[in-house]
């Protein structure tokens, strides 16, 4: 069968009055995707173009400044916030293999996310929920208000999707918002676009990378993606496959967390972003922003019993959240190894 990533309209859950015959349908096809690709393409998700193309806009305001002035938005690397330059992070590394091109991934990326300052009546720790950065307004006007404004309908998005994968996993409807209260959500802008400067091999032997073969991390992400060549995500035969949004939708992909959940009746799948060599040697720009829902710092994940299948055992140990994240986090942006062996091999297993 031809590989794709399915297209499911998802208005069942976001317009009040979807009937629970719509809903249900919407789910098992969530259901299947979920088992099969970990990636879905999710129209009828309610986020109006405009917002989109706001949140576009800012990502050329902010990723248009000269290098000097982005790199004053730098934090340390144990802070997920602010500007990273290009080719200071390897995302191979989240996975514990050290690829020829480590810490050469070229994306650049600007991060913002949920802060201790967002739960004032919590004592959440600061470690898992950094305060924001931003960029001035006379360096981006434009930008915190529609990166902000995207923000909320990501959340949303994201949110939704975890009551539609209740349904699909037959749990109670609020198993999802019991782990996602103060869930430690993130929204990862980035930019992909060599330095000036930099020299393209043309016959395509250069392992030149945009963001490195990984996984994320939390429980689910909603990618805004443009139409610009550059995704490629793993099918289970280990074979790559280019991927781009349709027109308006948006995509969906799992992360770890959920994978572990599930004991792997859901993937959450590999993925990497190559973006096409043009023929004067330089490389197609491309954006996008990564919505990263991840869940409360110290909810502890343990394997759903009712997805564990017959004669199977749990394939994970419980883990909490935070401890999931920082491992990950120290990976690709520390340089520091972390161990997920499973998904080592398949990426070295993996053609192409
Ligand atoms: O740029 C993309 O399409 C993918 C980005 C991604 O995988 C990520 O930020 O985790
Ligand atoms: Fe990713």
């Amino acid at each position: 069968m031809p590989f794709a990533v399915p297209v499911v309209d998802i208005g069942a859950y976001v317009q009040q009055d979807g009937t629970p015959e719509q809903r249900a349908i919407v789910a098992a096809a969530i259901d299947e995707a979920c088992r099969t690709v970990g990636f879905i393409q999710v129209i009828g998700h309610g986020v109006p173009t405009a917002l989109t193309n706001g949140l576009a806009e800012a990502i050329d305001e902010f990723f248009g400044l000269n290098l000097q002035v982005k790199k004053a938005y730098r934090t340390p690397p144990e802070v997920n916030r602010g500007y990273t330059a290009p080719k200071s992070e390897s995302l191979s590394l989240s996975l514990g293999y050290e690829s020829s091109s480590r810490m050469k991934d070229f994306f650049e990326a600007f991060n913002v996310g949920l802060a201790k300052s967002d739960f004032p009546n919590l004592s959440v720790d600061s470690k898992h929920y950094p305060e924001n950065v931003w960029p001035s307004t006379e360096h981006a006007p434009m930008f915190k208000h529609r990166v902000q404004s995207y923000f909320v309908e990501a959340g949303r998005v994201a949110r939704t999707m975890t009551r539609i994968f209740a349904d699909a996993l037959s749990l109670p409807p609020d198993f999802f918002e019991a782990h996602t209260d103060h869930s430690i959500d993130v929204l990862r802008m980035n930019n992909y676009a060599l330095p000036e400067g930099t020299e393209v091999r043309l016959d395509g032997k250069d392992d030149l990378m945009g963001m490195g073969a990984h996984t994320d991390f939390g429980i689910v992400t909603v990618l805004w993606a443009d139409q610009v060549r550059g995704l490629q995500v793993l099918d289970a035969q280990g074979s790559w496959h280019d991927v781009s949004p349709t027109r308006g939708a948006l995509l969906i992909n799992l992360g770890d967390l959920t994978a572990r959940w599930t004991n792997e009746r859901w993937t959450s799948t590999l993925h990497r972003v190559k973006p096409p060599i043009l023929e004067n040697g330089t490389v197609e720009r491309r954006r996008s922003a990564a919505y990263f829902h991840d869940g409360n710092a110290e909810a502890l994940i343990t394997t759903i019993p009712s997805t564990i299948a017959e004669g199977q055992a749990p394939l994970y140990d419980p883990i909490t959240v935070g401890d999931h994240i920082a491992a990950k986090l120290g990976g690709s942006r520390a340089g520091r190894r972390n161990e997920a062996g499973r998904e080592t091999q398949r990426v070295l297993a993996a053609t192409g």
